[in-house]
């Protein structure tokens, strides 16, 4: 049977980058995806939006949705301070599997945990399964349609303070218009958008930050 894209961008991790060394293998994901295969990771331009956004915050507990090969877990545990911790959500065991080994390799495991499972499900389990009483920062880079619900029932479920930060990748290409709309137009959030390009490409491509102001 023939492998897939992702357990490709696993194997050239595995043979290229540096074990224990997270910008090296963030480097060597973003050397194959614009060189050979082209992935949906952050990338490295949108990256460093990201990696702004979580040095500004210092957050405690950070909630991925969308972990796909684990590019953007690697990129934000890195950062994480002693004792932080992140929760990345991705339904696909394939792809979990992949982004296992890819943050193990990294070596940031200690800092991270893979929620295997569709996120309408997890979200409302954070609080009482994983211990979660606020979540400080919300990475959102999974299906575009489930921005907004999403949101909504991390709101309902009580996951938001005062402060914390939620960061939305393709706000341009693919797009997430009806989260657009609905984060601009909801008086508890600040929003600010972030024009960047798409990973690996000259397309233009934005990150949207919003704010909630409890
Ligand atoms: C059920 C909720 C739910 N629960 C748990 N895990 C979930 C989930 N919904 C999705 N997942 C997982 O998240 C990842 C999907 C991510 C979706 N991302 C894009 O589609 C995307 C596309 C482009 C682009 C493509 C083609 C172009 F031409 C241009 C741009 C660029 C980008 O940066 C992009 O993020 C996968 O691992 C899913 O298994
Ligand atoms: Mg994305």
């Amino acid at each position: 049977m023939n492998q897939s894209k992702e357990q490709r961008i696993l194997n050239f991790v595995l043979q290229n980058a540096v074990r224990g060394d997270p910008r090296s293998v963030m480097d060597t994901i973003d050397k194959y995806c614009s060189q050979k295969e082209w992935a949906m990771n952050v990338g490295d331009e949108k990256g460093l939006i990201l990696d702004k956004t979580v040095e500004e915050l210092q957050p405690s507990v950070v909630l991925e949705l969308g972990t796909y090969c684990g590019y953007s877990a690697v990129r934000i545990a890195r950062l994480l301070k002693a004792g932080a911790r992140l929760l990345t959500v991705e339904f696909n065991p394939e792809f979990a599997a992949i982004a296992k080994q890819i943050i193990e390799f990294a070596g940031v495991q200690d800092k991270v945990k893979i929620l295997e499972g569709p996120s309408e499900e997890i979200i409302p389990q954070l609080k009482k399964k994983y211990e979660v009483d606020t979540l400080d920062f919300v990475f959102l880079d999974h299906w575009k349609d489930r921005y907004t619900p999403d949101t909504i029932l991390i709101q309902e479920c009580n996951l938001l303070r005062k402060g914390s930060v939620l960061l939305a990748d393709n706000i341009i290409v693919p797009g997430a218009p009806e989260f657009l709309k609905y984060i601009r137009n909801n008086p508890r959030f600040q929003c600010t958008n972030y024009p960047s390009h798409l990973e690996y490409m000259k397309v233009e491509d934005a990150m949207e930050k919003a704010v909630f102001l409890g």
